[in-house]
């Protein structure tokens, strides 16, 4: 088998489905809006500055990793920086060819110098719509869906909700929440979630990345979520080849995990990249999509995180379709959308690859 080389992977076409908007700021953003507001830095050099994130959020703990995202937020308090941040998110993303993205903010941690929950996610709305435009314009179309995340230990999870509907019709396609893990369950937030169900909306939960299986089952059977956050804990229901209850139940309804290989390195959930259980998963045949999560705080991409997983696990093209494929099925658009893309845009070109 030729190796795949990377410049290769970026070529082609990939689908995100867990990307965070305050994970993924470019190091020279930060530092200039930061000069702006006045907030200070651990570095005021872009390189040393994106070296700090990578190396801080390398900490082994899921609560150490969140720390560091006090800087990325105090620099996304006005309209013009968030609509700037989400702008080059989408560059970033196209330039490093992901045709199909879900970007996740939590509106709430937005409102220190007084913008609304409404200004803020139309500035972000507004950001992608530009971003995307400017990269359809170099020949990197990339579609970005937004998913409104709600603190997991605050208490406007519900607020949030309703949020996220009112904006449904204009690029938000989904809710999540995020933050501790640990003694903060998804049922938590069931009114919420339960209001989204009877909306007929689409949503997610961080769920099995720093708390184990009762917090994935809460996700599913208590809540209902479409898809996990994460869910790698769910191995810890798998012996062998042997399926526990939930993990049958996720595999047989074809839940799928939103797996972040580098970034569950860097908070302990997984040993390394060569033992992460996205190897396992996928060997089972579980709904397996591969994620950036941070790309900031793991100072990754998409292409490098499907490149870590070609050289960990002897992947090849066919098997970075299929994840690609996965997230496609798996997202939050309408169906027909879904297809267009897997058929007119992944399909043609890893038929090429493959
Ligand atoms: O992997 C993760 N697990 C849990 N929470 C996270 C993760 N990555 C980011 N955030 C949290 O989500 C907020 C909104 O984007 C971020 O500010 C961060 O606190
Ligand atoms: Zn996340």
């Amino acid at each position: 088998m030729v190796p795949i080389a990377y410049e290769d992977i970026v070529k082609a076409p990939k689908a995100l489905l867990h990307d965070h908007l305050d994970g993924g700021l470019r190091p020279a953003t930060i530092v200039e809006l930061a000069a702006e507001v006045g907030h200070e830095l651990p570095h005021s050099d872009p390189d040393e500055l994106g070296r700090w994130f990578v190396a801080a959020a390398d900490s082994g703990s899921l609560e150490r990793y969140l720390e560091t995202f006090a800087h990325t937020v105090a620099v996304m308090q006005t309209e013009p920086a968030l609509r700037r941040v989400a702008a080059e998110c989408a560059l970033d993303l196209a330039a490093d060819g992901v045709v199909y993205a879900e970007v996740r903010f939590a509106p709430e941690q937005h409102l220190s110098r007084g913008l609304t929950l409404e200004q803020v996610v139309e500035a972000v709305l507004e950001g992608f719509a530009e971003g995307a435009e400017l990269a359809a314009g170099t020949g990197r179309p990339v579609r970005i869906g937004t998913l409104l995340t709600a603190m997991r230990h605050a208490a406007r999870s519900q607020e949030i909700a309703e949020l996220a509907v009112r904006y449904r019709d204009t690029g938000v396609v989904g809710f999540d929440i995020a933050g501790a893990e640990a003694g903060f369950p998804p049922t938590r937030h069931l009114d919420a979630f339960e209001y989204l169900q009877r909306e007929n909306f689409h949503f997610t939960i961080h769920a099995g990345e720093a708390f184990g299986l009762p917090s994935i089952w809460q996700a599913i059977q208590w809540c209902g979520a479409d898809r996990l956050g994460h869910g790698v804990r769910i191995v810890d229901d798998i012996t062998g080849d042997s399926l526990g209850r939930l993990a049958a139940y996720v595999r047989d309804k074809r839940i799928p995990l939103e797996l972040c290989p580098s970034s569950n390195v860097q908070t302990g959930a997984a040993p390394s990249i060569a033992e992460h259980p996205i190897g396992l998963l996928r060997d089972l045949r579980f709904r397996v999509t591969v994620n950036t999560d941070n790309r900031l705080m793991s100072g990754t991409s998409m292409s490098r995180e499907m490149a870590l997983l070609v050289e960990a696990f002897g992947y090849g093209w066919a098997e970075l379709q299929w994840f690609t494929i996965n997230a496609m099925k798996s997202a939050f658009i309408p169906f027909d959308e879904r297809l267009a893309i897997i058929n007119e845009v992944i399909k043609p070109a890893y038929a090429k690859l493959l």
